[in-house]
């Protein structure tokens, strides 16, 4: 099976799969500079907090290439100029602010050294990203699997697959590795309005894949739900606060309800990059708004009358009071999680 690559760095080329189009059309959006990196993250060419944190990587390279025939100080200046235009490219998943710190701290331990230099080590520091990411999935989704039970019927919301990351996927990662385990499992994919990041990109990588499943309009949750037909939720994260409170896509805090309700096992799968140190819990947490015309309108056609108000919140949070156990590559974190989230690695 041809594994799905969101996007790949090739001879100066960021090729990334245009997600906009999927799953009807497959086609590959080429970003040569880092403009067009930040423009493809703002509308949504690729998404998903590890695979735009990855993405936002590769505009700090294809920045760093746009400048490396200037003086030092002059490279410098306006890799901070790129670097803070692309930090600001999407507010709420942390992994992208975090890449962008990563090459912001690269630049600052190695100022000393020349700009051909710190060019290789920040192109460097992106495919370490790449990699990092698909040994993490891999690891997330064996410790995903130890608790799905065979023949388990699994709830899914937006996407968290291979299109949302660089490897296997977070929350679908999980799915993929219980039915490559040869798991009995069956999927219940919300299509996730108003982007449908479900039934577009879920749909397609569930196929892709082979896995038994069915595509369902996000308000059919609570009665399949309620009617024990669910045995687990598993979703993503853009966001996770110390005390576990998580950003993830609008509807995740209503099925995260239903879970506790009626006694649902709710797992976020998320790598510990999308874990926010500096956040005591989610209030703090920026949740951006996006255009009327994602809800007012489906594939470009018009649906809801002209004029008409729209709020569109992108995201909601989970209170950790919600959250049965927060899946990452370093295990399963379960509460009380301000006390079981782990320091950041050297800071043990
Ligand atoms: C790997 S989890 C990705 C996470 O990102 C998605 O948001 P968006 O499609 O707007 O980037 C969604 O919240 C997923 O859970």
């Amino acid at each position: 099976m041809k594994e799905i690559i969101a996007l790949e760095y090739q001879q100066g080329i960021l090729h990334m799969i245009d997600q906009r189009k999927l799953p009807r059309q497959q086609e590959t959006f080429l970003c040569k500079t880092w403009q067009e990196v930040d423009f493809a993250i703002q509308d949504m060419v690729v998404r998903g907090a590890p695979a735009i944190g990855a993405a936002a990587a590769y505009g700090a390279l294809l920045a760093a290439k746009e400048y490396e025939k200037e003086p030092k100080p002059v490279f410098l200046s306006k890799m901070e100029e790129s670097l803070s235009v692309l930090n600001e490219s999407r507010p709420t998943a942390v992994n992208l602010m975090w890449a962008i710190k990563r090459m912001r701290s690269l630049l600052k331990q190695y100022a000393q050294e020349s700009v051909s230099q710190l060019v290789e080590r920040i192109e460097a520091e992106a495919d370490a990203i790449v990699a990092a990411d698909q040994a993490i999935n891999i690891t997330m989704g064996d410790y995903g699997n130890s608790i799905i039970p065979e023949k388990a019927t699994i709830l899914t919301h937006c996407n968290t697959g291979a299109l949302a990351t660089v490897g296997i996927g977070t929350a679908l990662g999980v799915v993929r590795q219980a039915f490559r385990s040869g798991k009995d499992i069956f999927v219940y994919a919300d299509e996730t309005r108003p982007r449908l990041q479900g039934g577009r990109l879920t749909a397609w990588e569930l196929m892709q894949e082979g896995i038994p499943a069915s595509l369902i309009a996000d308000s059919v949750a609570a009665t399949l739900i309620r009617d024990g037909k669910i045995d687990v939720i598993l979703v993503g994260a853009d966001r996770i606060a110390t005390n576990g409170d998580t950003a993830n896509k609008i509807g995740t805090f209503m099925l995260s309800v239903l879970a506790k309700t009626y006694q649902v096992p709710f797992y976020i799968v998320a790598p510990t990059t999308t874990i926010d140190f500096d956040m005591s819990h989610g209030d703090e947490i920026v949740i951006e708004e996006r255009s009327s015309e994602e809800v007012t309108h489906i594939d470009g056609h018009p649906t809801a009358p002209e004029g008409i108000q729209v709020y569109n919140p992108a995201f909601d949070v989970t209170p950790h009071q919600n959250i049965t156990g927060i899946i990452t590559e370093k295990g399963i974190i379960r509460a009380p999680f301000h006390e079981n989230i782990p320091p950041l690695k050297g800071e043990e």
